[in-house]
């Protein structure tokens, strides 16, 4: 059981802001003014000017001029003078900045501008006097930003001249953006990026000084470049930058998209701007820009984040005069879409396609227009996501319902589940029918069957178990036992209100009760145990433990545990922002790499999937994956592998508690204790699970995502009342259900591995008599040659510290 609460359905508000390659106007209050009248919400400003490009130019000109005329024969240079050389010639120095540089100036809206650094340097050149100029540019631009009072600097990432990117000198550059964070320690920077580097080469940008290079790499590409190239620039750049929360990726989206794993790793990355160039729109039948179905569907996914990215149009035309923006509000577009209403941006379908068309070419900004229509008409979040909402890639320390006294609230708020309840009514009832049906004796003198829910908390189950009661007309006799003594106080008060006192409600720890009282005092049996005391990965919260210490009341012919069984199943997961955000707390809390948290999971990328063969040997339809709404464009989703660590069983074989017990207490015939010390008498509730899971597609691995399933009853004619937070099953098993969130086993040092790769993980169950925790540790192997080489391993993770107390 989680904790969480439900939050208001705010839809996001999308953020939408224009970008100019060569903008004419100078960006000032009056410019930005006029960009908000046209409903844009910022605008970029390049922090220097094309007069400062032309003397950068002019500067590196003179300098190889120098150089080539100095070797060249026919000078008739003094032979006594050394010959200048690029070891000799000193680099030249670019001069501070002054007015005619930058358009800059600090003024009170300076915060609303996007500044953008010049897309001309090449911080990554192999050739040592470009690298350095770039450099020089680079760090007087993003020094004068932060002079001003800018907040926002969008960099080009290491993109050559002609579109490729830069793959053999990316520490050089990624050395360069570190270098940028600290000399504006309050600058967030944008790292311009393509989600797949162009198939097409670009028209070669004959001004980038990446064309004067004299000295040029051989090995300028490591690898052939893959739809991965972009990505995995990325990758290294935040992994040298320490993965700051400054530092963030601007995705440009381009005309053709990636494949849809590519697309999910941008997913689980910090995008915060989605660039979206004029090239990317298409016309639709009346000429209009749109955006095709796939693009509007990734737009719509990575609308739902937490952190909502910003959306950059790029070179989709001036701003408007703000006479035209006047107009625009009045008469122009935004009453048409809105007559649209909903569901369509408007067709030329009927008689006013006429009219449309000519409102349409009036529209000074058709794109923006478009998105905002998109913007109105997104699909509404479901209840589940409303109610998560809030909660997205939030870490939350797991409860301990066991040794913690839970707070009203918390109970308030998994009440609020509409599935779990519903499903253990429905196992409930058809446990009684089955014990009807097959005459079983009976625990109670009066022929009713008697259940007990352990860990009532404040009654839901216990209200269930009357329900079904009711609805199968098997008599029953209930009791509900609590150790919180606050919950005890509401139990008691439904039993006066509600159950029209048929319950007996019990104020003990279920492991010290000793059963319902007979008449002649003595302590019988329960017939059926209903408990609900399972944590995001099944057996975390003590279940186990719990169950054990109160199967001595459960009736020994045929007494039913609901629920029967459980198990817990991992996946290892790609999730830059959980990483850093434990990394950030860290400096504070060095455990935070030790423990698991429960977290809605959200920006994260499953590494591992099932191939279609194997999805087909599963037999499992997929609807959701990664806890978000199916593919929008209605291509199919692959199944992530989620794999079982381990199962419990309840109630637990005899022989298996005769063995604890004879341990307990350090007799002679109970052996000579734990493995992990005590005297072993909860070891039979240790567990360890190796897997491997095999990664077609490079990546970095975060830790492992946890998730649970249970068979709260499995009838006599084999049918299963179930429940599952496992992402492959969950539909078909329980779907809408929200009551726990997944968990998240974290790696300290993130493993990165090429295609084809498998990761290995060990995971333990672990204890010691007085408390349970686990331990986790990855490793990545590589095929080398046909043999299988271990490339990295990560440390030996272990929860100990802060382990849950039995
Ligand atoms: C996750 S809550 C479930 C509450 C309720 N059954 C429901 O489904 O809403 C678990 C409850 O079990 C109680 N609990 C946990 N361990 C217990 C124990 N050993 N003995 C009695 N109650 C226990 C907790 O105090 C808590 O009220």
């Amino acid at each position: 059981m989680d904790n969480f609460v439900d939050v208001a359905d705010a839809p996001p508000t999308w953020y939408i802001g224009h970008h100019e390659t060569t903008r004419l106007l100078p960006v000032n209050d009056q410019l930005l003014r006029l960009a908000q009248d046209a409903n844009y919400d910022m605008i970029t400003s390049p922090i220097t000017t094309p007069h400062f490009h032309s003397n950068v130019q002019a500067l590196l000109s003179s300098y190889h001029a120098e150089l080539d005329y100095s070797h060249s024969s026919d000078n008739d240079n003094d032979d006594t003078l050394p010959i200048p050389t690029p070891d000799t010639l000193p680099i030249p120095l670019i001069p501070a900045l002054t007015p005619a540089d930058s358009p800059l100036i600090p003024h009170d809206n300076i915060s609303q501008l996007l500044a953008t650094t010049s897309p001309w340097i090449d911080l990554a050149s192999p050739d040592a006097i470009i690298a350095n100029i770039s450099r020089q540019v680079f760090n007087l631009e993003i020094a004068y930003a932060a002079f001003c009072g800018i907040q926002h600097v969008i960099i080009q990432g290491p993109i050559l001249e002609d579109g490729t990117i830069c793959t053999s000198r990316l520490t050089q550059y990624a050395r360069a953006i570190q270098e940028a964070m600290a000399t504006g320690p309050y600058l967030q920077l944008y790292i311009v990026l393509p989600t797949a580097p162009s198939s097409s080469k670009a028209p070669e940008n004959q001004s980038h000084l990446s064309r004067f290079a004299r000295s040029r790499e051989s090995f300028d590409i490591i690898e052939a470049a893959s739809a991965w190239t972009s990505w995995e620039a990325w990758n290294v750049i935040r992994t040298l930058c320490n993965y700051s929360g400054r530092l963030t990726i601007a995705l440009t989206l381009p005309k053709r998209l990636p494949s849809t794993s590519i697309q999910s790793r941008w997913y689980s990355e910090p995008v915060r701007i989605i660039w979206i160039p004029e090239s990317s729109f298409i016309p639709n039948p009346i000429s209009q820009p749109v955006l095709s179905r796939a693009h509007k569907s990734l737009l719509t996914r990575f609308m739902r984040l937490r952190t909502v990215p910003w959306l950059l149009l790029s070179d989709v035309g001036p701003i408007p005069s703000s006479l035209q923006a006047s107009e625009e509000m009045n008469g122009g577009i935004l009453p048409i879409a809105a007559a649209a209403g909903a569901s369509a941006w408007p067709l030329p379908s009927d008689a006013k396609a006429a009219d449309h068309k000519k409102s349409l070419r009036e529209d000074p900004t058709p794109h923006l227009s478009y998105i905002r229509f998109l913007q109105r008409n997104q699909p509404r979040r479901d209840a589940i996501e409303r109610f998560v909402g809030g909660y997205q890639d939030y870490l939350q320390t797991p409860l301990q319902p066991l040794a913690d006294n839970l707070e009203s609230i918390t109970y308030e708020v998994f009440e609020k589940d509409p599935i779990k309840y519903e499903w253990y009514e429905r196992a409930i009832a058809r446990a009684l029918m089955d014990w009807q049906a097959e005459s079983k004796q009976v625990s109670s003198s009066t022929g009713a069957v008697v259940i007990a829910v352990a860990g009532s908390g404040r009654g839901p189950l216990v209200t269930r178990a009357l329900r079904a009661s009711a609805a199968t007309s098997v008599p029953v006799q209930v009791w509900a036992v609590e150790k919180n003594p606050n919950a005890y106080v509401l139990l008691q008060r439904h039993n006066e209100k509600e159950w029209n006192r048929q319950v007996t409600v019990v104020k003990s720890d279920m492991r010290a009760w000793k059963g319902p009282v007979l008449p002649d005092g003595t302590h019988g049996h329960v017939d059926i145990l209903v408990s609900e005391l399972l944590g995001s990965f099944a057996d975390n919260e003590l279940s186990p433990e719990c169950l054990d210490g109160v199967q001595h009341v459960l009736n020994p012919a045929n007494g039913i545990s609901i629920p029967a069984s459980y198990t817990a199943h991992i996946t290892p997961i790609a999730t830059p922002k959980l990483y850093a955000d434990i990394l950030g707390k860290s400096s504070s809390d060095p455990s935070g790499f030790e423990l698991p948290y429960v977290v809605m999971l959200s920006a994260f990328d499953n590494l591992s999937m099932l191939t279609p063969e194997e999805a087909e040997l599963s037999n499992t339809e997929v609807k959701q994956e990664n806890g978000t709404t199916p593919s929008q464009d209605g291509t199919t989703l692959p199944i992530p592998d989620v794999q079982t660590c381990w199962s419990f069983s309840h109630p637990a074989p005899a022989s298996m508690l005769a063995q604890s017990n004879l341990r307990r207490g350090g007799s002679a015939m109970g052996g000579w204790g734990g493995v992990n010390g005590g005297d072993g008498a909860n070891e039979h509730n240790g567990r360890f699970a190796i897997h491997n899971f095999k990664c077609k597609e490079r990546g970095t691995c975060h830790g492992l995502a946890g998730y649970f399933e249970t068979v709260l009853y499995e009838g006599t004619d084999g049918k299963r009342v179930e429940l599952s937070t496992n992402p492959v099953t969950m539909d078909e098993k329980s779907k809408d259900m929200i009551s726990w969130f997944p968990i998240f086993f974290p790696v300290k040092a993130p493993i990165s591995f090429p295609d084809n790769s498998e990761l290995q993980v060990s995971i333990w169950r672990q204890t010691d008599d007085r408390k349970v925790w686990y331990e986790w540790l990855v490793e990545a192997f590589v095929n080398v040659g046909g043999k299988k080489c271990r490339l990295s391993t990560s440390d030996l993770h272990s929860s100990k510290k802060n382990g849950c107390l039995m």
